[in-house]
């Protein structure tokens, strides 16, 4: 893209009529389960200094945008809904040069070509007649790599990791697609990584070398999909998917992207952990490139990693905690072994939890005693890919320096 980025310069207020700087970003996440805004409000003390983050104002929505693909008009009035919060956060004077960009992730991944653009053009209208400042591609799909950069970006500024040697890596499991990124410190990682997997990220005046995959399908609900080998078109002709990881006498049905998936237990009458375990290795094992240099390395995991150890009682709510693999996999035995069809938690904890531990295991190749930090927010800020892509559209509106 070799268009000049516009100079927003000229429209910023003279630094003598306020103390600070403050500059806004709205940043939609049309995620494969919800759609989210997330209203940033920054400062800088002088042109040139770095950006300070003061806070953010965070709504969600479901289902995801991806839902809606017959009905693009519908999906564009759920961003509409969530745009006037920000006309309400955001003051007046400050509509005209407050970014607002829209990135879509894996369902929209997912989903024919015609149909992700219907949606992608009806939001563009909603952006189009709102006060703010609409960047070129400001709605778009955002690819697996960026997803991960930006959400390595984010834990790292969030943590004040940055500008140090400190960094941390990022596990990220959304419905549909799952991200892991971090910084390469040994040779031979640089050395038997496909290139494909590196790419280089230029912020703040830094540029970082970061090791990134994402991989489609294999989002915790696109991967209870493919564990019990669901299609739409079979699961339209009403069959029942069966599989060791639900009680055997269990019969439910799951909506997801607006089909109904009927499943339920075997009529073997077997179930539990080590079942269960086998029908969701299948779909892992080989499945993903693993890397040497990060087996004992501590990572921050967040989104399905975090909510669902919140559902085990893993970690707490509000405080999240430090767990290791182990603990997802000793979790996962407990509830699978234990399962009653009446039980007060989801039918699908004990597949799930299950899946976290096989892809922490035998997808990445994680050690058994790797910590985990399961983090939601610091300093009340999300941990979303969506604050790194403020940065982003801030800098290449050029107004960070
Ligand atoms: O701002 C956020 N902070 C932390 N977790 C989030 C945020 N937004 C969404 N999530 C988590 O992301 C997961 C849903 O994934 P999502 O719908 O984004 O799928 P996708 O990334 O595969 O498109 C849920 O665990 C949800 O709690
Ligand atoms: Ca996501």
């Amino acid at each position: 893209d070799t268009d000049p980025a516009p100079d927003l310069r000229s429209v910023l207020p003279s630094e003598v009529n306020s103390k600070y700087n403050t500059i806004y970003g709205i940043v939609f996440d049309a995620g494969s389960t919800g759609t989210r805004i997330h209203i940033y409000t920054f400062h800088q003390r002088a042109a040139g200094s770095p950006l300070e983050l003061d806070g953010e104002i965070f709504e969600s929505v479901k289902p995801g945008l991806s839902a809606y693909a017959n009905q693009p008009e519908k999906g564009a009035d759920a961003v509409l809904s969530l745009l006037q919060l920000a006309q309400d956060a955001v003051p007046s004077s400050h509509w005209q040069k407050t970014p607002l960009i829209l990135k879509a992730t894996a369902g929209f991944r997912l989903l024919p070509v015609h149909q992700a653009e219907g949606l992608l053009s009806e939001v563009r209208k909603v952006f189009n007649s709102s006060p703010f400042l609409v960047p070129e591609n400001s709605v778009t799909i955002l690819d697996g790599t960026d997803e991960g950069i930006l959400a390595w970006i984010t834990v790292n500024f969030l943590t004040g990791r940055l500008h140090g040697d400190h960094s941390v890596g990022t596990l990220d499991l959304g419905g549909a697609s799952t991200q892991i990124t971090f910084l390469p410190l040994n040779k031979a990682t640089l050395d038997e990584t496909p290139q494909e997997s590196l790419a280089s990220f230029e912020l703040f005046n830094s540029t970082y070398r970061l090791y990134t995959r994402s991989y489609l399908g294999l989002g915790l609900k696109e991967a209870r999909l493919a564990v019990l080998e669901a299609s739409v078109s079979v699961a339209q002709q009403e069959q029942t998917f069966r599989s060791h990881c639900f009680p055997p006498a269990l019969n439910g049905s799951w909506v997801f992207s607006g089909v109904t998936y009927r499943y339920g237990g075997h009529s073997d009458g077997l179930t539990g952990f080590h079942l269960c375990y086998s029908e969701v290795q299948r779909i892992v094992v080989g499945k993903l490139h693993q890397v040497e240099e990060i087996r004992h390395s501590p990572f921050y995991a967040f989104s399905y990693y975090y909510d669902r150890a919140v559902d085990s009682s893993l970690i707490d709510f509000e405080n999240g905690g430090v767990l290791e693999v182990r603990d997802f996999a000793q979790k996962a035995r407990e509830v699978c072994d234990h399962m009653t069809s009446d039980s007060s938690h989801s039918h699908f904890l004990c597949m799930d939890l299950t899946y976290i531990t096989a892809l922490l295991r035998e997808g990445f190749g994680f050690e058994d005693g790797t910590i985990l930090q399961l983090t939601k927010k610091v300093r009340n800020v999300e941990m979303s890919w969506t604050l790194g892509a403020a940065f982003h559209v801030l800098q290449s509106l050029l107004l960070l320096e």
